[in-house]
């Protein structure tokens, strides 16, 4: 039933542009809950045409070729506890959040075992039979646990090659029973990893803006946690499309763990520079809020994933650190501490509901919040 729905869907490509329906074809697909898996399992060598993205933005698609010493910065957490070697890594995380926005961690102290079965559960998640893993799928906002492909199915200007597995970690009572049994154990073991290694990376950059090493806790940055399991299947016309459109993310720091098929890019000095994870390594980047608070010491980088053109697919566990603790009535803005007559907030404050109705209502390709709060002389 899948394929046949698959099938249809991949017809209507063919249609040509006269004919074709778009917000039609858009709901069929939405409809069958077969996610982009789903065209991709059905052996068609053509994609819906709602995934074909303008060529204005799959012009630049091939990244700078990068030699690991070139990528984004490796950084050692071997000897975080050591008094003596600690200012250098402060320094290191410091750098790398005000260069490049991303940097990857390596010796972090989760056992390279544990991060390859949180990979392998989110792979086994997405290749469910179809009659199980569309019980999942839904298209709301937030809350529980969700199987959706394209966030942004109705709203984008164009769909992405990519499904994800949402759950809240933290501080939504997870319901270990909501999360589907073939990854409920992994999801609930990494959620304790990862709250160790967000810690332990929010006092190195709580220290490298000059701030007490336990400031971000105090500010709650550590306690919002949200996982996201993408997996991007083999896409036929993997030059059409993409993985995730270029974007920032919304919250305070991302940590994402990367199967070894590439795609991820970062956009680094006005050029796309992809990412080559180190097996048994976390990537780690800022957000646009933490980019706020910062008051732009720290920088939240456009990135994005390329279509998967290979046939083995491409997963990432990512986990999203965002804020929430938002006292009643209260505004947010630089950090006082940061913000002096020689370096003036260069962002103005901001509600809860200015943050969230904008990270509700944007396209992952519209206009980032961080732009909208600048304070411009
Ligand atoms: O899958 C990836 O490597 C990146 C995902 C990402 O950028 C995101 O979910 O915000
Ligand atoms: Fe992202």
């Amino acid at each position: 039933m899948a394929t046949a729905a698959a099938a249809s869907l991949v017809a209507d490509a063919s249609n040509g542009s006269t004919t074709y329906d778009r917000m039609k074809a858009i709901k069929e697909f939405d409809e069958a809950k077969i996610g982009v898996k789903g065209l991709s399992d059905s052996g068609a060598d053509t994609i819906p045409e709602f995934f074909r993205h303008p060529q204005s933005s799959l012009s630049d698609l091939k990244p700078v070729r990068t030699s690991v010493a070139k990528g984004i910065p490796v950084i050692d957490l071997s000897s975080l506890n050591d008094l003596a070697q600690r200012p250098k890594i402060v320094q290191q995380v410091k750098d790398a959040a005000k260069t490049w926005g991303f940097f990857q961690v390596v010796n972090h102290g989760v056992a390279t075992s544990v991060l390859d079965s949180t990979l392998e559960a989110v792979k086994n998640f997405h290749e469910l039979p179809h009659e199980v893993k569309s019980k999942y799928y839904k298209r709301e906002e937030f809350g529980g646990v969700m199987y959706t492909s394209n966030n942004d199915l109705y709203r984008s200007s164009a769909a992405c090659w990519h499904d994800s597995i949402q759950a809240w970690l933290s501080p939504m009572p997870l319901n270990e029973e909501d999360l589907p049994e073939v990854c409920r154990k992994e999801v609930v073991a990494w959620n304790g990893h990862v709250k160790g290694v967000g810690e332990a990376v929010m006092e190195l950059l709580s220290e490298g803006l000059g701030l007490d090493k336990g400031k971000f806790k105090e500010l709650s940055f550590p306690d919002v946690r949200v996982f996201v399991g993408h997996y991007y299947p083999y896409c036929p016309q993997s030059d059409l499309t993409m993985g995730i459109t270029s974007h920032t993310d919304p919250g305070v720091v991302t940590v994402l763990l990367p199967n070894e098929v590439k795609g991820l890019q970062v956009r680094h000095d006005g050029e796309w520079v992809e990412i080559e994870p180190v097996h048994g390594g976390l990537i780690v980047n800022v957000g646009d809020f933490l980019q706020i608070v910062s008051n732009g010491e720290y920088r939240s980088v456009e990135h994005r994933v390329i279509a998967n053109g290979s046939k083995e697919p491409r997963v990432s566990a990512v986990v999203f650190f965002n804020l929430y603790r938002w006292r009643e009535g209260d505004v947010y803005g630089p950090l006082p501490e940061l913000v002096s007559a020689d370096r003036p907030a260069i962002y103005r404050d901001f509600t809860k509901e200015e943050f969230n109705s904008n990270f509700y209502s944007k396209g992952l390709d519209s206009k980032s919040f961080v732009d909208k709060i600048k304070i411009v002389n």
